[in-house]
């Protein structure tokens, strides 16, 4: 990261999971239940577990704040863990290791096995307590503070669901604007814009469920109104599309990101693939078309940033006969179903990957614009903005 840095630390059932943000200019206006509106949304979506029904992530801001706005010094941001209540035995903070419940049996999709090889580990509950994506829940609550800054610019972040397993929207929302698609996913259970269609998806998910399965799906990301020129073509690791990639695939259980139309763009003739430049007086440089998602030679082009990931399946069965691992002590194969796993998360994920873009994007503009003062930076975006209309 540029301008913008940031640390979470937690374990998934420890007392609470904690972030440092440093970098967010002075004089941002911010409060918790900006950021709790953020992270309700991430707790929601029809096929999450157990566990989604004793969580109630709040946010508590200890520091970087007052008033309401912020002192651009380093933002902490603390969100408690309401299952730690029934952990705290298995957590031990200060207690001594009593062999008593113990994970010696890795589960295959997960980091148990291979962390605990990497950390030497006899107990994978070490392993698994941090690789769990329980830690996403930071994640959003950073992403809603930059959300906030590229908020202010006029910039409108959204996500929607694509395809839950081999259930798919797209031929339903070929036309509808983007931001259409926004305000319908949020009304529907599984975060798709086609709300009349959430039963199929329910159906599929309790199907699922039944049968101690579990499901991936593709979700889209976009934003809307972002600047030209954020990134840059100059240098390798300042390439934004490169940066997004990297903050998408980092979210667990992401195993492909594309931007715009990606790999369907590679079984296109060139002359169906690229985004033809048209100029307006009053306007300036725009596209007809936005099959590039937005991002041109590693720098945004004034064109709606879109972004889609692909997400594997969650590897936690809850079925008998289940995927097929060996116990690291005693060496013999087991076959164990778990007790408590989400169906699908993917509704969850479009949420988290919203926060990861607007951390980029928002890294990005500080980068560009400036980074002490936020009425100052405003002033520059705007600026900014003007000698682009008139280039
Ligand atoms: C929002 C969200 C919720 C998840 N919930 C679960 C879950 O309940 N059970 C599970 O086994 N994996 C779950 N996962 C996926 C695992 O965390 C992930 O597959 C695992 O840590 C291995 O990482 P990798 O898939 O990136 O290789 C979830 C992922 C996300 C993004
Ligand atoms: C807690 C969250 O997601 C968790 C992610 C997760 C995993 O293995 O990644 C496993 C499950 O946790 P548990 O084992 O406690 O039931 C999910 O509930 C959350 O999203 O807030």
């Amino acid at each position: 990261m540029g301008r913008l840095r940031f640390l979470n630390a937690g374990e998934s059932h420890g007392p609470a999971l904690t972030a440092i943000i440093e970098g967010i200019p002075s004089n941002l206006e911010i409060s918790s239940d900006y950021i709790n509106r953020q992270l309700e949304r991430r707790q929601q979506g029809y096929g999450r577990g157990g566990r989604m029904k004793i969580e109630k992530d709040r946010v508590d801001i200890l520091s970087g704040v007052r008033f309401g706005r912020t002192l651009g010094s380093p933002i902490t941001l603390m969100i408690k863990n309401r299952d730690w209540e029934n952990w705290t035995d298995v957590m031990a903070v200060e207690g001594e290791p009593t062999g008593k419940r113990e994970i010696t049996s890795p589960r295959p999709g997960h980091a148990d096995l291979v962390g605990g090889i990497k950390y030497g580990f006899e107990d994978l509950r070490n392993v698994l307590e941090r690789a769990s994506a329980r830690e996403t829940t930071t994640r959003v609550a950073v992403g809603a503070v930059c959300r906030k800054m590229l908020e202010d610019l006029g910039i409108k972040i959204g996500s929607y669901v694509v395809s839950i397993g081999e259930l798919s929207i797209e031929e339903l929302i070929v036309g509808v604007p983007l931001e259409e698609r926004f305000e319908k996913a949020e009304k529907s259970v599984v975060r798709i814009p086609v709300p009349e269609e959430d039963d199929k998806f329910k159906k599929l998910i309790d199907m699922a469920k039944q049968e101690g399965e579990s499901l991936g799906g593709v979700f889209e990301v976009f934003a809307i109104g972002v600047p030209p020129g954020l990134g840059s073509y100059v240098q390798w690791d300042r390439r934004i599309d490169g940066k997004i990639a990297q903050a998408f695939m980092s979210i667990q259980a992401i195993k492909g990101v594309e931007m715009g139309e990606g790999f369907r763009l590679a079984q296109k003739f060139g002359s169906q693939a690229h985004d033809e430049i048209f100029w307006e007086k009053g306007r300036g440089f725009y596209h007809r078309t936005n099959r590039a998602g937005g991002v041109e030679g590693g720098m945004t082009n004034g064109e709606p940033v879109i972004v889609r990931a692909a997400m594997k399946p969650i590897p936690t069965l809850m079925r008998k006969k289940s995927l097929q691992s060996v116990n690291i002590k005693t060496k013999q194969p087991f076959d164990a179903a778990k007790e408590r796993s989400d169906v699908t998360a993917v509704p969850a994920a479009a949420v988290v990957g919203e926060a990861m873009l607007s951390i980029v994007l928002a890294d990005a503009l500080l980068e560009k614009f400036g980074s002490d003062n936020w009425e100052e930076i405003k002033g520059r975006v705007e600026e900014y903005r003007k000698y682009v209309m008139e280039f």
